[in-house]
């Protein structure tokens, strides 16, 4: 498991990528929109890591509830696994609890699950698998 992205929440990617293209001294490599999850993402690598800005696409997106509630800032965490129904299985087993279950297709060619902060100290984490 490594830390695969952080995402942080933004009001407006064209500001957002501004500062973070400053910032990194690095242009994104990639901008995509998640319909079903009502966001668009934008990627920098950063060494093995990567930071994924994401912007609501839509007023009932979580991250548009998540930036009225707390305002813009680091939203998640994701940990790159190899194999997420094992992870999940792993996770289940200890106790987590997730969002849902059934992993999902996610930005930047990978599927991934979310578990609820509640059962994460807190914090948001993501799990996400590189699709075959
Ligand atoms: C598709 C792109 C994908 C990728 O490929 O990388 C992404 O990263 S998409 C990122 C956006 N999508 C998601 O975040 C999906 C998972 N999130 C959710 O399902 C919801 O946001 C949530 C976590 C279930 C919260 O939704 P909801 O319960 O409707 O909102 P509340 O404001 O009532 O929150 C309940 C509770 O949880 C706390 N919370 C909410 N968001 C976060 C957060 N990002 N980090 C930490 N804690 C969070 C919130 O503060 C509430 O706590 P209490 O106030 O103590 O009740
Ligand atoms: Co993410």
């Amino acid at each position: 498991m490594k830390i695969e992205h952080i995402g942080i929440a933004v009001k407006s990617l064209g500001l957002s990528d501004e500062l973070f293209s400053k910032l990194l001294g690095t242009e994104n490599y990639k901008q995509e929109s998640v319909e079903r999850e009502g966001v668009t993402t934008s990627f920098y690598q950063l060494g093995e890591s990567k930071i994924e800005l994401v912007e609501a696409s839509r007023e009932e997106s979580p991250i548009a509830k998540f930036i009225d509630k707390k305002g813009e800032g680091i939203h998640h965490i994701a940990f790159g696994v190899e194999n997420i129904l094992e992870e999940i299985a792993r996770l289940k087993n200890a106790g987590f609890q997730f969002i849902s279950e059934e992993p999902k297709d996610g930005a930047d060619n990978k599927i991934v699950v979310f578990l609820h902060p509640k059962s994460t100290n807190g914090v948001l984490i993501e799990l996400c698998q590189e699709k075959k």
